[in-house]
């Protein structure tokens, strides 16, 4: 252990070792909050804590996993699996899954998923026949989902007068009934929202003292990573299951704050040593992750925020680069100049892809930077769009398996009753529902009692509900004594779903088969790394529970060296080599809704010191002069935060698709200035403006001179190479030299290609023949 803590700067090591009583470590990004948390687990185990008394709260499951393989490296690998480690959904639907049923609910309750929750209010609201314009699905669920991080259960709600009249003044009057309306139906259901995870935890925390002291006493050390993001529910549970030995260690940087939106609650951070006695506060001031340049940038931002604890960040790391600023045409330009510039650092710096990653402020704005890579084939990932488990063919897979777990389930079972099409119709289903609320029973039981009932449905269909019912069954007795593994394969063959996923044997269809064959080979994984579980059915509830809570960015699958591409929301905590940020714009970052309020201005601007502060060597940060956005194409205007970076940390490049040889063009925006001297005191907004002629090579042009193989090309370019020559390049093709700028190693020619137009090169690099 010795050697370990011989890691930690001084800073770092009190909070470390000291080993009980609440702390709270509050420092900048890249100051080694995580490397903290984590040490101390392996530090405390040391000292003798049994690890089944520690608990962790991480942001993401991956963090917890990569934590776990830390502690394991210091401790070793048998004591590390007994720590409690996750995400506080992850963690607290283990513990419901053991006392759910104090709530009444079964231990094989299913977890909804956004997209679960939105499908059962939909058809309430319709039920309910209510105007689905003014009962916005999402709406609905974002309200609901902050009463219930508010901890403002439905008795609550009709009790609270303010949150009633802001529905009402939203035109929702009847919010009330619906809230109530969907607890029961998933209570009904056997399901948990996620937003239930913490809710039911609270419930069950504060309505049985016993379970709470069961749970004080097992979890006597508490860690919190991200504390700064945590909301009320999660605060209320932190609180309660630290009160006994007050344990309790939390790390976090309020100017990393950005869940408000969320219900996170910055407060939690501020008023930590209100909440417990003699809290020790450890502040760490040294960032190991990044250059002064970018520790620099990052710094004279968040200055900008008022509401902000003084923190003092430096780092000890070499000066690097300044942070490049790039102005692009259109997101197409903005895509190809990121791709080619990851490109161009990976050549030139050897470096694997996964050293990069590009982030943006809303998904949407992937698919240009995607379309980019591609064509550069450069591997990337998207992180945070659809996870895999939220695919359509996937969720058919996985809805078989909760409805044979729980047949309460009710969005599982309307998922697969008539998928693969089994001729039973949506007015059929829709008078199962009708019934089944009319009964207080669940669809499955109705559909158990077909026979018996007085319901409008006829015969034949009748027939193929109870086939629909045996079929379930089979898969139930299956279920007792088969692994997760060969249960779920019977079931994609025996139903013809995977007969279904490809049966136009398009290439699409293709992807879906092989989606499901992917899920397969991650349940076989899952069956093998589970076998001390003795009960088959367990092993498939909780193959279940992980993939209700996955979120693309555990999943680990693919070929692991690519191009990370994410909202700046999913990067919290990462960390990279070069970081591209993207869409640095007026109105799309800071977003335009959430300008209305200086406190939303700031959470945005956090957004961005988040941001910058994943890069260790290089940031990037691009924007466009027009942008589609809701199918419109629009003048678009540097974002305000390239201007809030003090000057000396930043560098201008100068745009590489702009048409230099238009004298009337730079005369008009940059004067006798040179781009690249030009500061953004004020946004440049400008037209839209045509792109440079397409090069046509003149005919009979023959090589004069070849580009050596070695690395320095400097001294054959140098006096070679003049404007108006015409050069071949393997890739770009032939080309005419716009302009030679910059000297020795950092000659650069800006030249007009064939393919792709103009490009700048530096010439160290660039292969080029000179043709005559
Ligand atoms: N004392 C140290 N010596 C060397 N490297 C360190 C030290 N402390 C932290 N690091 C490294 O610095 C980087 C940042 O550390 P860490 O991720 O723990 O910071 P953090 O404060 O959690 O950042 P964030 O606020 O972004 O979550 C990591 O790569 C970590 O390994
Ligand atoms: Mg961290």
């Amino acid at each position: 252990m010795e050697k370990y803590l011989s890691q930690l700067n001084e800073a770092q090591l009190a909070p470390t070792i000291q080993k009980d009583g609440p702390m709270i470590v509050i420092a900048g990004a890249g100051s080694g909050k995580t490397r903290v948390l984590t040490y101390r687990i392996a530090y405390l185990m040391s000292q003798g804590v049994d690890s089944f008394n520690i608990l962790a709260l991480t942001f993401t499951n991956k963090a917890a996993k990569e934590m776990k393989g830390r502690i394991a490296d210091i401790v070793g690998d048998g004591e590390a699996k007994n720590l409690w480690m996750g995400t506080f959904h992850s963690v607290f639907a283990k513990i419901l899954r053991f006392e759910g049923h104090h709530l009444g609910f079964p231990s094989n309750f299913t977890i909804y998923d956004t997209q679960d929750s939105q499908k059962l209010l939909g058809s309430i609201i319709k039920e309910m026949g209510l105007d689905k314009d003014i009962y916005k699905t999402k709406q609905v669920y974002n309200r609901i989902s902050s009463y219930k991080n508010n901890l403002v259960t439905v008795k609550a709600y009709l009790k609270n007068s303010e949150l009633k009249e802001a529905d009402i003044a939203a035109r929702r009057p009847r919010m009330g009934e619906i809230y109530q309306n969907y607890v029961d139906r998933c209570f009904k259901a056997g399901a948990m929202d996620f937003d239930d995870l913490l809710l039911r935890t609270n419930e069950l925390l504060t309505r049985f003292p016993n379970v709470l002291a069961q749970y004080q006493n097992k979890f006597r050390y508490i860690l919190v990573d991200e504390y700064q993001d945590t909301n009320h529910s999660q605060y209320l549970i932190v609180r309660a299951l630290s009160d006994r030995f007050q344990n309790i260690c939390v790390v976090g940087d309020d100017a990393q704050s950005i869940y408000a939106f969320r219900g996170a609650n910055i407060n939690n951070i501020l008023n930590f040593q209100k909440d417990y006695d003699d809290v020790n506060v450890y502040r760490l001031e040294q960032n190991y992750r990044s250059t002064k340049n970018i520790v620099g940038a990052a710094n004279s931002v968040i200055e900008h925020n008022k509401t902000k604890l003084d923190k003092i960040v430096w780092t000890a790391n070499t000066e690097g680069e300044k942070v490049k600023v790039n102005r692009l045409m259109t997101d197409g330009d903005e895509g190809r100049f990121v791709a080619s510039s990851i490109f161009e650092n990976k050549m030139q710096h050897q470096l694997p892809n996964s050293d990069f990653a590009v982030l943006y402020r809303t998904n949407s704005q992937s698919r240009a930077i995607e379309d980019a890579l591609r064509k550069r084939d450069v591997p990337y990932r998207i992180y945070g769009g659809l996870s895999f488990y939220q695919r359509k063919e996937i969720k058919d897979v996985t809805a078989y398996l909760r409805l044979i777990l729980n047949p309460a389930d009710e969005e599982a079972l309307k998922r697969v009753i008539n998928y693969p099409a089994r001729g039973i119709g949506q007015t059929t289903v829709d008078r199962l529902v009708v019934a089944a609320n009319g009964f207080g029973r669940t669809i499955f039981e109705v559909l158990q009692n077909i026979d018996k009932i007085d319901i409008n449905i006829n015969n034949g269909t009748k027939n193929k509900l109870k086939d629909f019912v045996t079929l379930i069954d089979s898969f139930q007795v299956m279920n007792q004594t088969a692994n997760a593994f060969e249960l779920t394969e019977h079931v994609t063959k025996s139903t013809g779903l995977i007969r279904e996923v490809n049966k136009e044997g398009t290439p699409e269809g293709q992807v879906r088969l092989d989606n499901v064959e992917e899920l397969l080979n991650a349940i076989k994984d899952f069956v093998e790394g589970q076998i001390e579980l003795a009960d088959a059915g367990d092993s498939l509830a909780e193959f279940l529970e992980d993939v209700a809570l996955a979120t693309d960015l555990d999943a680990d699958k693919g070929n692991p060296d690519h191009v990370a591409l994410m909202t700046i929301h999913m990067a919290k905590g990462l960390e990279f080599s070069y970081v591209y940020i993207v869409g640095m714009e007026e109105d799309l970052f800071p977003s335009a809704m959430s300008m209305n309020t200086r406190s939303e201005l700031e959470e945005e601007r956090r957004l961005f010191y988040v941001a910058l502060t994943r890069a260790e060597k290089q940031a990037y940060l691009t924007y466009t002069l027009s942008r589609y956005r809701w199918g419109k194409l629009i003048d678009a205007e540097p974002s305000r935060f390239i201007e809030e970076i003090d000057d000396q940390f930043v560098e201008v490049l100068t745009p590489i698709n702009e048409p230099r040889q238009n004298p009337m063009l730079s005369a008009d925006i940059f004067g006798d200035i040179e781009p690249s001297q030009i500061r953004f005191k004020k946004p440049i907004k400008r037209k839209k403006e045509a792109k440079p002629a397409k090069f046509v090579a003149p005919k009979n042009l023959k090589p004069v001179s070849k580009s050596s193989n070695t690395n320095d090309n400097t001294n054959l370019f140098d006096d070679k190479l003049a404007v108006g020559n015409f050069v071949e390049h393997a890739r770009f093709g032939k080309g005419e030299v716009l302009k030679i700028e910059g000297k020795g190693p950092d000659v650069k020619a800006e030249i007009n290609f064939e393919v792709g137009g103009v490009k700048k090169l530096l010439l160290r690099f660039a292969k080029l023949d000179v043709l005559g």
